[in-house]
């Protein structure tokens, strides 16, 4: 009897999702300097150790007064930023001041220096504001309040707030280490001349990037020869030391495609096999222990999106985050038929809320996404979209 591979096998978009968000990793927490915590999150959330600014602070560089009816004030003193000193003024007086220096608590106002005249130790104040210019303390953020919530991506902003409230250290999530599989005979290096049957390898250079991108830290690349043997050496050694697996080709139905064998020769336990979906249908996810596995498409384009809309969210679940796979909308510039019973996953360019679909949509090819920063989601169930109507789409990062 001939057995065919069903499409029924196949699980959902959404069912593949689901099975990523409920087999997450969690690698503990670790504390490190804040400037070795560029793209991780936060494992707790960090609440202000003092008020910011501290003290009554000169938002311009003028003159402090202690203000009274008239015009004129005797300048006695002159206040620096980081100066210390504790200055008394009578009403009519003032001092000196420079931006960002401690206004004296005598002081109700800061008059910019514009705004007078001068002349020796006398200023005559020629123009009235309704602003004092002084930031009181805790403008900022007060003392105790929360500055940065748990699961906040620590950008380069997020590192220098920190370090402006006096932190110097932070608890992160600790990030995955990741050991990228590149199967395939066929592939050479570039650089390399090409030989009869072979073909340039650009995966690894591309997970490796997208990782970068992700903060990814620890990245090891193996080459897999297409032998049982080699695949299963390379799979346990690489299960034994990383917490995520990326293995690129080797994942479809032909006799030399022996990832999903060596997977479970390693015990691994299969999560989903094939996606209802265009492109990168073959695709395999599965878990052994606290480490991840995925089996992605050997086609340069099908791995870059199976990458984005599965192994990305299951790097950012790991890393703390759980605002995964937030789908944006847009409207479509042109009239979308979908003549599979697939979902499809297109390369786009979005650009002031409008989606144009990428011509060239092959999932060997690379050039086409080159330009490409959204990946349009068509779900299965539709079948044309018209021009102007709405669709659902995921940024990109690359
Ligand atoms: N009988 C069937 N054949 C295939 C099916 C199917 O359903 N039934 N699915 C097709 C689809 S869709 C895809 S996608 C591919 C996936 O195949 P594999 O994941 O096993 O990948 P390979 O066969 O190893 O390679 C596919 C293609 O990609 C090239 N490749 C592989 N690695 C790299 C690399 N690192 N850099 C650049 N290019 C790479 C490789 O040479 C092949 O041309 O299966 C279809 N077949
Ligand atoms: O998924 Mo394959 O990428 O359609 O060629």
């Amino acid at each position: 009897m001939f057995v065919t591979v069903k499409d029924k096998e196949m699980i959902s978009v959404k069912e593949a999702l689901a099975l990523i968000q409920n087999n997450s990793i969690s690698l503990g927490v670790e504390e490190v300097s804040v400037s070795e915590a560029l793209d991780s999150y936060l494992s707790e959330a960090v609440f202000s150790p003092i008020n910011l600014p501290p003290f009554r602070q000169s938002a311009m560089d003028g003159f402090a007064v202690r203000s009274h009816q008239g015009g004129f004030y005797t300048i006695k003193e002159e206040i620096q930023a980081g100066d210390s000193k504790d200055i008394k003024l009578e009403v009519g007086e003032g001092a000196r001041i420079f931006t960002g220096a401690q206004v004296p608590d005598d002081a109700d106002n800061v008059i910019m220096k514009e705004h007078v005249l001068e002349k020796e130790e006398q200023i005559f104040l020629q123009k009235k504001t309704e602003k004092n210019n002084i930031r009181i303390p805790g403008e900022l953020i007060k003392k105790g309040a929360l500055a940065l919530p748990k699961g906040t991506l620590l950008n380069s902003a997020a590192l220098a707030f920190l370090i402006g409230l006096g932190i110097a250290k932070v608890k992160i999530n600790k990030k995955p280490s990741v050991a990228i599989l590149i199967t395939g005979n066929e592939l050479e290096s570039a650089g390399e001349s090409l030989t009869r049957g072979k073909i340039y390898d650009s995966n690894s250079i591309m997970l490796k990037m997208l990782l970068k991108k992700a903060g990814i830290e620890k990245i090891a690349c193996y080459n897999v020869k297409d032998t049982e043997e080699d695949s299963v050496e390379v799979v346990k050694k690489a299960i034994e030391n990383y917490d995520l697996l990326i293995a690129s080709g080797g994942i479809s139905v032909g006799d030399y495609d022996l990832m999903r064998n060596a997977f479970q020769t390693n015990g691994v336990c299969e999560k989903f096999y094939k996606i209802n979906q265009r492109p990168g249908k073959p695709i395999y996810f599965g878990k052994k222990e606290n480490t991840l596995v995925f089996g992605l498409p050997g086609n340069p384009a099908a791995c870059f999106i199976n990458y984005q809309v599965y192994v990305l969210p299951a790097i950012q679940l790991a890393l703390g985050n759980e605002s995964i796979l937030l789908l944006k909308k847009a409207t479509l510039e042109e009239e979308l038929l979908n003549p599979t019973n697939k979902s499809l996953f297109l390369r786009a360019e979005v650009r002031g809320g409008s989606v144009k679909i990428s011509e060239n949509q092959n999932s060997a090819m690379l050039q086409s996404l080159v330009a490409a920063n959204a990946l349009v989601y068509i779900p299965e169930t539709i079948k044309k979209i018209e021009k102007g109507e709405e669709v659902h789409y995921l940024e990109i990062l690359q």
